[in-house]
């Protein structure tokens, strides 16, 4: 019988130094977002401290355990912490189906197909390598999943649903022996967020927004295929080459049925949604831990952040952030009226992947078009940096409006009286738009399109899939290279 994951070991201090090293703002974005403490973790330590403290009495020269604690941010739990949640019949269907798909590689061993490269990652299950195609010598990552955990299981069975999308990493070819899977994938060779996020600090609005554009696209695309990440996290979002980024470790995703709730702590905690903490939740975890993210590209630091992890869980749930002030006065105002509509508590009030995905901002610096119209008119109308920036609105509102009357992406968005913040910021962008965009949100704001998402349901807005409905075959996902 398959074993419960009962928590991994304890590693208190020496991951926190595996932490890239960075300087300047990005210090205390390294400091909490680069910790590898899960919930499960946080709590058998916080149980072992007790202990411990007992035991030595606080002369631990690094600090009680509750100072080891401090400031530390935890990353991937091992889950096991879900009551869920998944139709026994689903998940063995699908493992019935990994069993039968690697058959095929069974009979030829992992070593017989691919060259063992260096390892190249270690998470809390096993670890993954590079390994080369002896065919092909095309270069893959592996990770290799020790067996026996329900949720090991239930990794491979969700990648093997989701892969396929431009924005999930690509399983090639599963391998199983009788320890472990071996998970082929494609090679992210532009390496994790969270390693160009320490090194580059803050990010331009236009690159913020593109990133976060694909982000929501594949979050999206995880809910519409009734998959709940719980997870998302610059740890977990890798990059290509070119820089377009991937989603992965699914280790602590789940299957979600339309309407169903969730219940457990699962995720890590910085990221962590409010209604994690307190019981039910839906796929809207999803968004508020993408939000998370969105407040660190933008002003480089974490939103919620307390010296210990109780802390952190009481800034979750009580911290009013206030998008008006302070470094936020160099942030667009839809900028922060999309973080304002995301970092909502009241998960019903939040707005889904899709909406976000129809918000101004991220329209107006991922859309071509958009962007090209209003520079255009511009440089026709010739005038200075301050009228300049308000001059083109009207025609990008104007084909805003069309777009959505032709039935194509159709702008959710009604001006939230809460985001008061004067046009006109003195900051300009590095693509000199950051202004734009504040009178591209005033004029839209008048322009009620539909209605308010504030007074929307939170269910999936597509019909989610019960059941195996993976998009690799077995043929594909079984073959060697
Ligand atoms: N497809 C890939 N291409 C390149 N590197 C990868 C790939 N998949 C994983 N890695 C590297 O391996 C690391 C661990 O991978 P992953 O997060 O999937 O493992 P995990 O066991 O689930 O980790 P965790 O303990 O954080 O849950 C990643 O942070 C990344 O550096």
């Amino acid at each position: 019988m398959r074993k419960k994951r009962k928590g991994s070991d304890l590693f208190c201090t020496d991951n926190k130094k595996e932490i890239v090293e960075s300087t300047g703002d990005s210090e205390s974005l390294i400091s909490n977002l680069k910790c590898h403490y899960s919930l499960e973790d946080y709590v058998r330590l916080k149980k072992r401290c007790c202990k411990e403290d007992v035991v030595c009495g606080g002369a631990d020269p690094n600090g009680s355990c509750k100072n080891r604690l401090a400031g530390i941010a935890a990353t991937a739990p091992p889950c096991a912490t879900t009551s869920l949640v998944l139709s026994g019949r689903g998940i063995k269907r699908k493992i019935g189906c990994i069993d039968v798909a690697t058959q095929m590689g069974r009979k030829n061993k992992i070593a017989e197909d691919y060259i063992k490269g260096a390892t190249i990652g270690k998470g809390k299950f096993g670890s993954v390598w590079l390994c080369r195609c002896r065919v092909s010598g095309v270069e893959f990552a592996c990770k290799t999943l020790v067996k026996g955990e329900e949720t090991v299981h239930r990794e491979v069975e969700i990648m093997q649903h989701l892969s396929g999308h431009l924005g999930v990493v690509t399983l090639k070819a599963v391998y199983e022996d009788l320890e472990s899977f071996h998970l082929v994938m494609e090679l992210c060779s532009g390496g994790r967020l969270i390693d160009q996020m320490t090194k580059e600090g803050r990010y331009s609005e236009q690159r913020a927004a593109n990133i976060f554009k694909e982000l929501m696209m594949v979050i999206k695309y995880c809910h519409d295929m009734g998959v709940v990440h719980r997870d998302v996290k610059p740890e977990n979002i890798l990059l290509t080459a070119s820089g377009k980024i991937k989603l992965a470790d699914f280790g602590l995703a789940v299957r979600i049925t339309n309407g169903q709730s969730l219940a457990g702590l699962a995720g890590s905690p910085p990221y962590v949604a409010p209604e994690v903490l307190t019981g039910n939740y839906s796929e809207k975890v999803d968004v508020w831990s993408a939000g998370v993210l969105l407040h660190a590209l933008l002003v480089g630091v974490l939103p919620f952040q307390g010296d210990s992890l109780e802390d952190v869980f009481e800034a979750i749930k009580t911290v009013e952030l206030n998008f008006h002030t302070g470094v936020w006065e160099s942030v667009s105002k839809p900028a922060r009226d999309l973080l304002e509509r995301i970092l909502t508590r009241n998960a019903d009030s939040r707005i889904t992947a899709e909406e976000v995905l129809s918000h101004p901002w991220i329209l107006f610096y991922t859309e071509r078009t958009l962007r090209s119209l209003s520079f255009k008119s511009k440089s026709k109308h010739q005038v200075g940096p301050s009228s300049s920036q308000t001059a083109p609105t009207t025609n990008v509102v104007e084909l805003t409006r069309k777009k959505t009357l032709d039935g194509g992406s159709i702008i959710k968005y009604s001006s939230p009286s809460s985001t008061s913040r004067s046009s006109g910021s003195d900051e300009q962008e590095d693509d000199d738009s950051g202004g734009l965009v504040d009178a591209l949100a005033v004029a839209i704001s008048n322009v009620r399109i539909s209605e308010p998402k504030r007074s929307r349901l939170c269910v999936p807005t597509s019909p989610i899939r019960e059941q195996c409905s993976s998009n690799v075959t077995t043929n594909n996902l079984c073959k060697a290279c």
